[in-house]
């Protein structure tokens, strides 16, 4: 969807620990497209509410969050990262990449990130049953969804380089 943007927006997402800050991180000092951390975002702008005990994260007030980000989004050139997409507004997103990660991999990663019990538990089924890629593929068109699997290092590179070439070829078609 080109909505006269001189540059798109790409939003990366995924299971938490499959690598969208790295990947947005590299992407951004490429690209010098700005980088959007959402949780960093909802942090910032007061847009977390009371604790969810249960998952031990705290509730995200959506429709503020929004708000917030709907100015940065018209220009264009933004990476969005975030473990979610279904409350994104669909226009925002030229490019949608659902980042994968085997499930040993996964493990080791969120428990080296002192993730256990059941918030450990949950994101590795997130994982297995495939439910962010499902959220992208109920949210977006499947013309603009790419899945990359992010396992080492070298698919690390491999990654950079296919988003940098998506670039490239939306703005050959755009401009
Ligand atoms: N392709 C990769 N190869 C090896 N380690 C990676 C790769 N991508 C990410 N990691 C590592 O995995 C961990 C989780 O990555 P991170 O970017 O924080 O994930 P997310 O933002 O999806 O939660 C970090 O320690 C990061 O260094």
């Amino acid at each position: 969807m080109n909505l006269n943007r001189p540059l798109p927006n790409i939003l990366v997402t995924g299971t938490p620990g499959v690598g969208k800050s790295t990947i947005s991180k590299k992407l951004a000092e490429r690209t010098k497209f700005a980088w959007r951390e959402v949780s960093k975002l909802a942090e910032e702008h007061n847009c977390l509410d009371e604790y969810d005990a249960e998952y031990q994260c705290p509730f995200l007030n959506e429709d503020k969050l929004l708000d917030i980000m709907e100015g940065m989004m018209a220009k264009g050139g933004n990476i969005v990262d975030y473990h979610g997409c279904e409350f994104f507004p669909e226009r925002w997103f030229d490019g949608v990449f659902v980042i994968r990660t085997n499930n040993t991999t996964l493990y080791d990663r969120l428990s080296a990130r002192g993730y256990t019990g059941k918030k450990l538990e949950d994101n590795i089924q997130c994982e297995i049953f495939e439910t962010l890629l499902e959220e992208a593929q109920s949210s977006y068109k499947p013309e603009i969804i790419m899945q990359l699997q992010n396992e080492t290092p070298e698919q690390l590179q491999e990654n950079i380089e296919k988003i940098i070439e998506w670039i490239e070829r939306w703005k050959e078609q755009n401009i």
